[in-house]
């Protein structure tokens, strides 16, 4: 397989090449189960040479909403949205490397949240489906993944997108991920401080690509946008009474509505005598904020990146380019904020919840973790084509377990 035997590839067309160049093609097949939606990664990867790493080639993404935890009572249901979506990768990978293609579901933050029993249920159904499937169900081929888990492998995947896992003069970002259920923080301390100051639960080493690293990494459960607004409302683990009202200053003023979250159908709306605009509900977030992280001096300074909800109410605003990302500083979500909450009649076009989200973000970043206005945050949904999620790393180690690389 030297680069002489493949001189003439760029002549035909990839399906009509006379000899199979790729024959060193492999492929990875994760599932992201996550609260507000399914999510299929297909990874193809390249063996240039035996001696080399296998190189990422590309990836296939695929989502579907509502996520698994929506199907609490319909366990068939919801493994038949995963079953769509493994459809692609029949289509995707070719026959001949089914057998040697692995298959995994990891869930996250949505199922962690419902009873053992259902969502033991669910992933039973997802199993089956997984085992009629022409492809390799390892062991433990679904699960609920592990929150701090959850943390590091979003870490490996930027930043080994971004080149930091290897060659000299490695820089590694710190990255932040706002689910709709959790919130994960995670970065490399630097400093021996940090590491005096955490508790030890934070911390977690692993190795990658033969180097250890120990990470700061946490993730919040019932810290995730929509496990917020819920808290923020104050209906969260509540025995709501049919027809109960949740109101709040961070909507507006006149709306009433009903949202159906995890099951549970609750009705909304603004202050409709009383204030709003974004210091009464900077006042009631904070309130749901304030003293719940533990917050890591060395972060004030460092920049980060941050993408899922951060990155989608950012790009909702134009803060960012929808397609591109963006740099920001801390400071532009707040600035956001109050332009969304104190005119919330003009942006009654978007989603009610936008001055209540772009609050709650600027409150997790101010007062939850602790970073300065002038922090900057990278802003990316896919560095080189590949989407920035945990699925990349839990990926690279279902490959490792398998022998099959790295
Ligand atoms: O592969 C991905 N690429 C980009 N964004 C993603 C991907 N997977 C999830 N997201 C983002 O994650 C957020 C939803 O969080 P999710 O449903 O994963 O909740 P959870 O992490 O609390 O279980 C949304 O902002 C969604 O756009
Ligand atoms: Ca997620």
């Amino acid at each position: 397989h030297s680069n002489r035997a493949m001189w003439f590839q760029d002549f035909f067309p990839p399906n009509v090449c006379p000899i199979d160049v790729k024959a060193n093609t492999f492929y990875g097949i994760m599932f992201d189960a996550g609260s507000t939606g399914t999510r299929i990664h297909i990874y193809t990867f390249v063996q240039k040479s035996p001696e080399n790493l296998p190189e990422l080639e590309g990836e296939i993404f695929e989502s579907v909403k509502p996520g698994l935890s929506a199907y609490a009572d319909q366990p068939e249901k919801g493994a038949e949205t995963v079953k769509k979506l493994l459809d692609m990768a029949i289509e995707a990978v070719p026959p001949h490397l089914w057998k040697k293609t692995p298959v995994v579901l990891k869930a996250t933050a949505g199922l962690r949240l419902l009873s053992e029993e259902k969502a033991q249920a669910l992933l039973l159904e997802v199993k089956e489906v997984f085992e009629e499937s022409p492809f390799l169900v390892p062991e433990d081929s679904v699960g609920i993944m592990d929150g701090s888990h959850e943390g590091i492998l979003a870490w490996i995947t930027v930043n080994f997108l971004t080149g930091q896992l290897s060659g000299q003069n490695r820089q590694t970002v710190g990255t932040l991920d706002l689910g709709g259920a959790s919130t994960q923080i995670t970065f490399l301390p630097r400093f021996e401080e940090t590491l005096k100051e955490t508790p030890g639960d934070f911390l977690t080493s692993f190795e990658m690509f033969n180097s250890t690293y120990k990470l700061y990494t946490h993730s919040y459960l019932g810290f995730g946008l929509k496990a917020a607004r819920l808290a923020i409302l104050g209906a969260l683990n509540m025995e709501v009474v049919d027809g109960q009202m949740f109101r709040s200053s961070c909507l507006p003023k006149q709306l009433e509505a009903e949202w159906h979250f995890g099951g549970v159908k609750y009705r909304y709306g603004g202050n409709k005598e009383g204030e709003t605009g974004f210091k009464p509900c900077y006042l009631e977030v904070l309130k749901f904020v304030k003293g719940k992280l533990h917050q890591p001096d060395e972060i004030r300074g460092s920049s980060f990146y941050a993408f899922s909800y951060y990155y989608d109410r950012a790009a909702d605003t134009n803060l960012i380019d929808y397609e591109q990302g963006g740099v920001l500083e801390v400071r532009d979500f707040e600035i956001k904020a109050k332009e969304v909450c104190d005119n919330m009649e003009r942006y009654k076009s978007a989603s009610p919840f936008l001055c209540m989200d772009l609050t709650y973000i600027t409150a997790l970043l101010k007062e939850g973790f602790g970073f300065r206005d002038n922090t900057l945050l990278q802003l990316t949904k896919k560095v080189n084509n590949i989407e920035t999620s945990w699925t990349l790393g839990a990926t690279f180690y279902l490959l490792q377990s398998l022998g099959m690389t790295y």
